[in-house]
Protein backbone atom coordinates (compact mmCIF):
# COMPACT_ATOMS: atom_id res chain seq x y z
CA UNK A 1 0.00 0.00 0.00
CA UNK A 2 1.26 3.15 -1.21
CA UNK A 3 0.97 6.17 1.44
CA UNK A 4 -0.76 8.93 0.08
CA UNK A 5 0.09 12.34 0.88
CA UNK A 6 -1.98 15.06 2.39
CA UNK A 7 -3.46 16.10 -0.71
CA UNK A 8 -4.56 12.15 -2.01
CA UNK A 9 -8.07 11.52 -2.95
CA UNK A 10 -9.03 8.33 -3.00
CA UNK A 11 -12.07 6.80 -4.72
CA UNK A 12 -12.82 7.65 -8.40
CA UNK A 13 -16.15 7.30 -9.32
CA UNK A 14 -18.01 9.68 -7.54
CA UNK A 15 -14.90 12.20 -7.90
CA UNK A 16 -15.31 15.88 -8.59
CA UNK A 17 -12.65 16.57 -11.30
CA UNK A 18 -12.40 20.41 -11.68
CA UNK A 19 -11.17 21.28 -14.61
CA UNK A 20 -11.16 24.86 -16.61
CA UNK A 21 -15.10 25.08 -16.57
CA UNK A 22 -14.95 25.05 -12.21
CA UNK A 23 -18.45 25.52 -10.94
CA UNK A 24 -19.87 25.09 -13.89
CA UNK A 25 -22.97 22.24 -14.45
CA UNK A 26 -22.09 19.05 -14.98
CA UNK A 27 -19.70 17.94 -17.51
CA UNK A 28 -20.59 17.19 -21.27
CA UNK A 29 -18.29 14.14 -20.68
CA UNK A 30 -17.02 12.16 -17.57
CA UNK A 31 -15.45 9.18 -17.68
CA UNK A 32 -14.98 7.54 -14.54
CA UNK A 33 -12.50 4.44 -13.41
CA UNK A 34 -12.33 3.54 -17.43
CA UNK A 35 -10.58 0.35 -17.65
CA UNK A 36 -9.90 -1.25 -20.70
CA UNK A 37 -7.78 -4.87 -21.11
CA UNK A 38 -7.50 -6.34 -24.77
CA UNK A 39 -6.34 -9.61 -24.61
CA UNK A 40 -3.41 -10.06 -22.04
CA UNK A 41 -2.94 -5.85 -22.83
CA UNK A 42 -4.16 -3.37 -19.87
CA UNK A 43 -4.80 -0.96 -22.30
CA UNK A 44 -5.99 2.12 -20.03
CA UNK A 45 -6.44 1.24 -15.77
CA UNK A 46 -8.57 3.26 -13.27
CA UNK A 47 -8.53 6.58 -15.96
CA UNK A 48 -10.75 9.56 -14.70
CA UNK A 49 -11.04 13.21 -16.42
CA UNK A 50 -14.29 15.24 -17.65
CA UNK A 51 -14.32 17.68 -20.41
CA UNK A 52 -16.51 20.78 -20.06
CA UNK A 53 -18.56 22.21 -22.80
CA UNK A 54 -16.11 25.22 -25.20
CA UNK A 55 -12.79 23.25 -23.68
CA UNK A 56 -10.21 22.03 -25.75
CA UNK A 57 -8.54 19.12 -23.81
CA UNK A 58 -5.09 17.78 -25.19
CA UNK A 59 -4.42 14.21 -24.10
CA UNK A 60 -0.34 13.75 -25.07
CA UNK A 61 1.42 10.39 -24.19
CA UNK A 62 4.15 8.48 -26.41
CA UNK A 63 2.95 5.31 -28.97
CA UNK A 64 1.37 2.70 -27.10
CA UNK A 65 0.03 5.18 -23.73
CA UNK A 66 -3.32 4.13 -24.44
CA UNK A 67 -4.80 7.47 -26.03
CA UNK A 68 -6.67 5.86 -28.70
CA UNK A 69 -7.95 3.01 -27.14
CA UNK A 70 -9.49 5.80 -24.75
CA UNK A 71 -10.82 7.31 -27.36
CA UNK A 72 -12.23 4.30 -28.90
CA UNK A 73 -14.21 3.38 -25.28
CA UNK A 74 -15.90 7.08 -25.39
CA UNK A 75 -17.24 6.04 -28.91
CA UNK A 76 -17.92 2.62 -29.00
CA UNK A 77 -15.29 1.21 -31.34
CA UNK A 78 -13.51 -0.92 -29.47
CA UNK A 79 -13.29 -4.83 -30.25
CA UNK A 80 -15.84 -6.68 -28.99
CA UNK A 81 -13.69 -8.94 -26.95
CA UNK A 82 -12.27 -6.11 -25.21
CA UNK A 83 -13.10 -6.17 -21.35
CA UNK A 84 -13.97 -2.54 -20.29
CA UNK A 85 -15.44 -1.38 -16.90
CA UNK A 86 -15.92 1.81 -15.11
CA UNK A 87 -18.65 4.67 -16.71
CA UNK A 88 -18.23 7.17 -19.87
CA UNK A 89 -21.17 9.32 -19.40
CA UNK A 90 -22.07 12.02 -21.89
CA UNK A 91 -24.63 14.83 -20.09
CA UNK A 92 -25.47 12.24 -17.89
CA UNK A 93 -26.01 9.21 -20.67
CA UNK A 94 -24.23 6.28 -19.82
CA UNK A 95 -22.52 4.94 -22.96
CA UNK A 96 -20.40 1.92 -21.27
CA UNK A 97 -22.70 -0.95 -22.36
CA UNK A 98 -25.09 1.19 -24.86
CA UNK A 99 -26.37 -0.82 -27.61
CA UNK A 100 -24.64 -1.03 -31.36
CA UNK A 101 -27.62 1.24 -32.16
CA UNK A 102 -27.52 4.13 -29.68
CA UNK A 103 -23.63 4.74 -30.49
CA UNK A 104 -24.23 4.65 -33.72
CA UNK A 105 -26.89 7.84 -33.28
CA UNK A 106 -24.18 8.69 -30.41
CA UNK A 107 -21.37 9.17 -33.04
CA UNK A 108 -23.82 10.39 -35.44
CA UNK A 109 -25.37 13.30 -33.48
CA UNK A 110 -23.09 14.55 -30.44
CA UNK A 111 -19.28 13.31 -31.04
CA UNK A 112 -18.09 14.37 -34.37
CA UNK A 113 -15.01 12.49 -35.09
CA UNK A 114 -11.60 13.70 -36.98
CA UNK A 115 -9.08 11.39 -37.72
CA UNK A 116 -5.54 11.76 -38.94
CA UNK A 117 -5.54 10.14 -42.33
CA UNK A 118 -8.31 12.31 -44.69
CA UNK A 119 -8.24 10.57 -47.96
CA UNK A 120 -9.08 7.53 -45.92
CA UNK A 121 -12.28 9.07 -44.74
CA UNK A 122 -13.33 10.32 -47.91
CA UNK A 123 -14.34 8.31 -50.66
CA UNK A 124 -12.95 8.55 -53.79
CA UNK A 125 -15.56 8.02 -56.17
CA UNK A 126 -17.79 10.18 -55.12
CA UNK A 127 -17.35 13.98 -54.70
CA UNK A 128 -16.78 16.44 -51.82
CA UNK A 129 -20.83 17.70 -52.48
CA UNK A 130 -22.06 14.30 -52.72
CA UNK A 131 -20.27 13.04 -49.68
CA UNK A 132 -21.46 15.96 -47.59
CA UNK A 133 -25.22 16.22 -48.79
CA UNK A 134 -25.39 12.05 -48.12
CA UNK A 135 -24.21 12.90 -44.47
CA UNK A 136 -26.18 16.17 -44.18
CA UNK A 137 -29.33 14.05 -45.48
CA UNK A 138 -28.86 11.49 -43.13
CA UNK A 139 -28.86 13.69 -40.23
CA UNK A 140 -31.89 15.95 -41.10
CA UNK A 141 -35.01 15.93 -43.21
CA UNK A 142 -33.99 18.21 -46.08
CA UNK A 143 -34.13 18.31 -50.06
CA UNK A 144 -30.95 17.63 -52.34
CA UNK A 145 -31.16 21.49 -52.89
CA UNK A 146 -31.45 22.38 -49.40
CA UNK A 147 -28.45 20.17 -48.31
CA UNK A 148 -26.14 21.54 -50.66
CA UNK A 149 -26.81 25.11 -50.02
CA UNK A 150 -26.03 23.86 -46.25
CA UNK A 151 -22.93 21.67 -47.57
CA UNK A 152 -21.34 25.30 -48.68
CA UNK A 153 -22.30 26.68 -46.17
CA UNK A 154 -19.97 24.36 -44.00
CA UNK A 155 -17.38 24.62 -46.71
CA UNK A 156 -17.37 28.46 -46.41
CA UNK A 157 -17.43 27.99 -42.18
CA UNK A 158 -14.32 25.60 -42.48
CA UNK A 159 -12.42 28.35 -44.60
CA UNK A 160 -12.68 26.54 -48.22
CA UNK A 161 -12.53 29.09 -51.22
CA UNK A 162 -15.46 29.10 -53.49
CA UNK A 163 -17.44 26.78 -51.75
CA UNK A 164 -19.75 26.15 -54.32
CA UNK A 165 -17.16 25.31 -56.70
CA UNK A 166 -15.83 22.98 -54.75
CA UNK A 167 -18.83 20.82 -53.87
CA UNK A 168 -17.86 19.27 -57.46
CA UNK A 169 -14.27 18.02 -56.94
CA UNK A 170 -13.46 14.49 -56.11
CA UNK A 171 -10.72 14.24 -52.96
CA UNK A 172 -7.62 13.65 -54.64
CA UNK A 173 -8.71 17.31 -56.40
CA UNK A 174 -7.76 19.30 -53.28
CA UNK A 175 -4.92 19.35 -51.46
CA UNK A 176 -3.97 17.96 -47.74
CA UNK A 177 -4.93 20.67 -45.86
CA UNK A 178 -8.50 21.27 -47.19
CA UNK A 179 -8.94 17.86 -46.86
CA UNK A 180 -8.49 17.61 -43.40
CA UNK A 181 -10.73 20.96 -43.73
CA UNK A 182 -13.72 18.77 -45.27
CA UNK A 183 -13.81 16.11 -42.73
CA UNK A 184 -13.73 18.79 -40.12
CA UNK A 185 -16.67 20.03 -42.34
CA UNK A 186 -18.12 16.56 -42.42
CA UNK A 187 -17.39 16.04 -38.41
CA UNK A 188 -19.69 19.52 -37.57
CA UNK A 189 -22.66 18.61 -39.68
CA UNK A 190 -24.63 17.03 -37.07
CA UNK A 191 -23.62 19.89 -34.93
CA UNK A 192 -21.64 17.87 -32.15
CA UNK A 193 -21.28 18.34 -28.67
CA UNK A 194 -18.27 16.84 -28.36
CA UNK A 195 -15.17 16.68 -31.16
CA UNK A 196 -12.68 14.12 -30.82
CA UNK A 197 -9.75 14.77 -33.19
CA UNK A 198 -6.92 11.49 -32.98
CA UNK A 199 -3.55 13.05 -34.32
CA UNK A 200 -5.98 15.23 -37.10
CA UNK A 201 -2.91 16.87 -37.77
CA UNK A 202 0.15 14.81 -37.84
CA UNK A 203 0.39 14.04 -42.22
CA UNK A 204 -0.52 17.65 -42.48
CA UNK A 205 3.38 20.48 -42.79
CA UNK A 206 3.41 23.16 -39.52
CA UNK A 207 1.07 26.22 -41.41
CA UNK A 208 -1.78 24.08 -42.68
CA UNK A 209 -1.27 22.19 -39.12
CA UNK A 210 -1.92 25.86 -37.68
CA UNK A 211 -4.56 26.54 -39.72
CA UNK A 212 -6.82 23.18 -38.88
CA UNK A 213 -6.02 23.71 -35.31
CA UNK A 214 -7.22 27.10 -34.98
CA UNK A 215 -9.94 25.68 -37.02
CA UNK A 216 -10.93 23.38 -35.06
CA UNK A 217 -10.46 25.83 -31.72
CA UNK A 218 -12.91 28.42 -33.04
CA UNK A 219 -15.12 26.32 -34.23
CA UNK A 220 -15.72 24.63 -30.50
CA UNK A 221 -15.37 27.91 -29.15
CA UNK A 222 -18.34 29.18 -31.77
CA UNK A 223 -20.64 26.21 -31.32
CA UNK A 224 -19.85 25.68 -27.20
CA UNK A 225 -18.57 22.29 -28.03
CA UNK A 226 -15.88 20.61 -26.58
CA UNK A 227 -12.78 19.10 -28.51
CA UNK A 228 -10.70 16.00 -27.11
CA UNK A 229 -7.48 16.41 -29.30
CA UNK A 230 -5.10 12.68 -29.11
CA UNK A 231 -1.81 14.03 -30.03
CA UNK A 232 1.87 13.09 -29.39
CA UNK A 233 2.97 16.55 -30.27
CA UNK A 234 3.30 18.78 -27.25
CA UNK A 235 4.08 22.01 -29.85
CA UNK A 236 0.40 21.59 -31.03
CA UNK A 237 -0.94 21.51 -27.20
CA UNK A 238 0.78 24.17 -26.60
CA UNK A 239 -0.76 26.34 -29.71
CA UNK A 240 -4.24 24.63 -28.66
CA UNK A 241 -5.41 23.27 -25.81
CA UNK A 242 -6.67 25.00 -22.52
CA UNK A 243 -6.04 21.93 -20.36
CA UNK A 244 -3.68 18.66 -20.73
CA UNK A 245 -4.04 15.06 -19.57
CA UNK A 246 -0.52 13.28 -19.79
CA UNK A 247 -0.94 9.55 -19.87
CA UNK A 248 1.69 6.71 -19.74
CA UNK A 249 1.25 3.33 -19.85
CA UNK A 250 -2.22 3.40 -20.11
CA UNK A 251 -2.58 5.58 -16.79
CA UNK A 252 -3.18 9.69 -16.73
CA UNK A 253 -0.11 10.36 -14.74
CA UNK A 254 -0.76 13.97 -14.73
CA UNK A 255 -3.54 16.86 -15.67
CA UNK A 256 -3.53 21.05 -15.74
CA UNK A 257 -4.22 23.73 -17.61
CA UNK A 258 -2.18 24.42 -20.34
CA UNK A 259 -0.01 27.05 -18.48
CA UNK A 260 0.51 25.05 -15.44
CA UNK A 261 1.55 21.50 -17.24
CA UNK A 262 4.26 23.69 -19.46
CA UNK A 263 5.27 26.13 -16.33
CA UNK A 264 5.44 23.49 -13.67
CA UNK A 265 5.14 19.96 -14.59
CA UNK A 266 5.08 17.28 -11.82
CA UNK A 267 5.17 14.28 -12.98
CA UNK A 268 8.98 13.03 -14.38
CA UNK A 269 7.06 11.14 -17.47
CA UNK A 270 5.68 15.11 -18.26
CA UNK A 271 9.10 16.30 -17.84
CA UNK A 272 11.08 14.58 -19.71
CA UNK A 273 8.32 14.69 -22.44
CA UNK A 274 8.26 18.13 -22.34
CA UNK A 275 12.64 18.05 -22.62
CA UNK A 276 12.11 15.95 -25.00
CA UNK A 277 10.71 18.87 -27.32
CA UNK A 278 13.51 20.43 -29.64
CA UNK A 279 13.57 24.46 -29.04
CA UNK A 280 14.59 26.87 -31.42
CA UNK A 281 17.43 28.94 -30.02
CA UNK A 282 18.64 26.92 -27.34
CA UNK A 283 21.63 25.63 -26.82
CA UNK A 284 21.11 22.45 -24.85
CA UNK A 285 20.18 19.82 -27.18
CA UNK A 286 16.58 17.83 -26.77
CA UNK A 287 16.71 14.84 -24.46
CA UNK A 288 14.98 11.81 -25.62
CA UNK A 289 13.75 9.62 -22.98
CA UNK A 290 15.94 6.75 -22.04
CA UNK A 291 14.19 3.06 -22.38
CA UNK A 292 11.02 2.08 -24.42
CA UNK A 293 7.28 3.04 -23.52
CA UNK A 294 5.63 0.72 -21.11
CA UNK A 295 3.45 -2.27 -22.63
CA UNK A 296 1.32 -3.51 -19.10
CA UNK A 297 0.45 -6.91 -19.09
CA UNK A 298 -2.74 -8.08 -17.24
CA UNK A 299 -3.38 -5.44 -14.74
CA UNK A 300 -0.84 -2.59 -13.25
CA UNK A 301 0.86 -2.97 -10.11
CA UNK A 302 3.12 -0.26 -10.00
CA UNK A 303 4.08 3.28 -11.83
CA UNK A 304 4.66 2.21 -14.62
CA UNK A 305 6.94 4.89 -15.85
CA UNK A 306 9.39 3.65 -13.04
CA UNK A 307 11.73 1.49 -14.84
CA UNK A 308 13.00 4.53 -16.96
CA UNK A 309 12.71 7.36 -14.01
CA UNK A 310 15.44 8.31 -12.70
CA UNK A 311 13.90 9.43 -9.68
CA UNK A 312 12.22 5.86 -9.18
CA UNK A 313 12.30 4.69 -5.52
CA UNK A 314 11.47 1.45 -3.81
CA UNK A 315 7.41 3.16 -3.32
CA UNK A 316 7.23 3.34 -6.69
CA UNK A 317 6.96 0.13 -7.47
CA UNK A 318 4.83 -0.86 -4.40
CA UNK A 319 1.64 -0.10 -5.67
CA UNK A 320 -0.44 2.08 -8.29
CA UNK A 321 0.33 5.67 -7.19
CA UNK A 322 -1.87 7.49 -6.02
CA UNK A 323 -3.39 11.40 -7.23
CA UNK A 324 -1.83 13.98 -5.83
CA UNK A 325 -3.70 17.01 -6.14
CA UNK A 326 -2.74 20.58 -6.36
CA UNK A 327 -5.78 22.96 -6.71
CA UNK A 328 -6.87 22.03 -9.73
CA UNK A 329 -3.26 20.32 -10.81
CA UNK A 330 -3.27 16.47 -10.11
CA UNK A 331 -0.71 14.42 -11.03
CA UNK A 332 0.08 10.39 -10.35
CA UNK A 333 4.18 10.60 -8.89
CA UNK A 334 4.28 9.84 -4.90
CA UNK A 335 7.96 11.34 -5.02
CA UNK A 336 6.96 14.30 -5.88
CA UNK A 337 3.79 13.62 -3.91
CA UNK A 338 5.89 13.84 -1.10
CA UNK A 339 7.51 16.94 -1.61
CA UNK A 340 10.91 15.22 -2.43
CA UNK A 341 11.06 16.20 -6.29
N1 LIG B 1 -6.75 -4.25 -30.85
C1 LIG B 1 -5.78 -4.35 -29.93
N2 LIG B 1 -5.44 -5.56 -29.40
C2 LIG B 1 -4.48 -5.68 -28.44
N3 LIG B 1 -3.81 -4.65 -27.93
C3 LIG B 1 -4.08 -3.43 -28.42
C4 LIG B 1 -5.08 -3.20 -29.44
N4 LIG B 1 -5.15 -1.86 -29.69
C5 LIG B 1 -4.23 -1.28 -28.88
N5 LIG B 1 -3.60 -2.21 -28.12
C6 LIG B 1 -2.57 -1.97 -27.10
O1 LIG B 1 -3.13 -1.07 -26.15
C7 LIG B 1 -2.13 -0.17 -25.69
C8 LIG B 1 -2.61 1.26 -25.92
O2 LIG B 1 -2.67 1.50 -27.33
P1 LIG B 1 -3.17 2.86 -27.97
O3 LIG B 1 -3.38 2.61 -29.44
O4 LIG B 1 -4.30 3.43 -27.21
O5 LIG B 1 -1.92 3.82 -27.79
P2 LIG B 1 -1.72 5.30 -28.29
O6 LIG B 1 -1.30 6.07 -27.11
O7 LIG B 1 -2.92 5.78 -29.01
O8 LIG B 1 -0.50 5.14 -29.30
P3 LIG B 1 -0.28 5.79 -30.75
O9 LIG B 1 0.16 7.19 -30.49
O10 LIG B 1 0.81 4.94 -31.34
O11 LIG B 1 -1.58 5.69 -31.49
C9 LIG B 1 -0.86 -0.51 -26.44
O12 LIG B 1 -0.08 -1.32 -25.59
C10 LIG B 1 -1.34 -1.27 -27.65
O13 LIG B 1 -0.36 -2.20 -28.07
Amino acid sequence: MIPGGPLHRGGFVDQVIPGRAEGASTPLLQVRDLTVRLGPVAAVSGLSFDVHRGEFLGIVGESGSGKSVTAKAILGLLPKSAEISGSVRLEGEELLGASSETMRRIRGDRIGLVFQDALAALDPVYTIGDQLVEALRAHNDVSKKVARKRAADLLGEVGIPKPVERLDSYPHQLSGGQRQRIIIAAALIAEPDLIIADEPTTALDVTVQKQVLDLLAEVCQRREAAVMLVTHDLGVVAQTCDRVATFYGGLLVEEADVFTLFDNPRHPYTRALLRSVPRLGEDSPFEAIPGSPAQIYISLTACPFAPRCEHAQPVCTAGVPPEFWEGTHRHRCVVAGRGEL
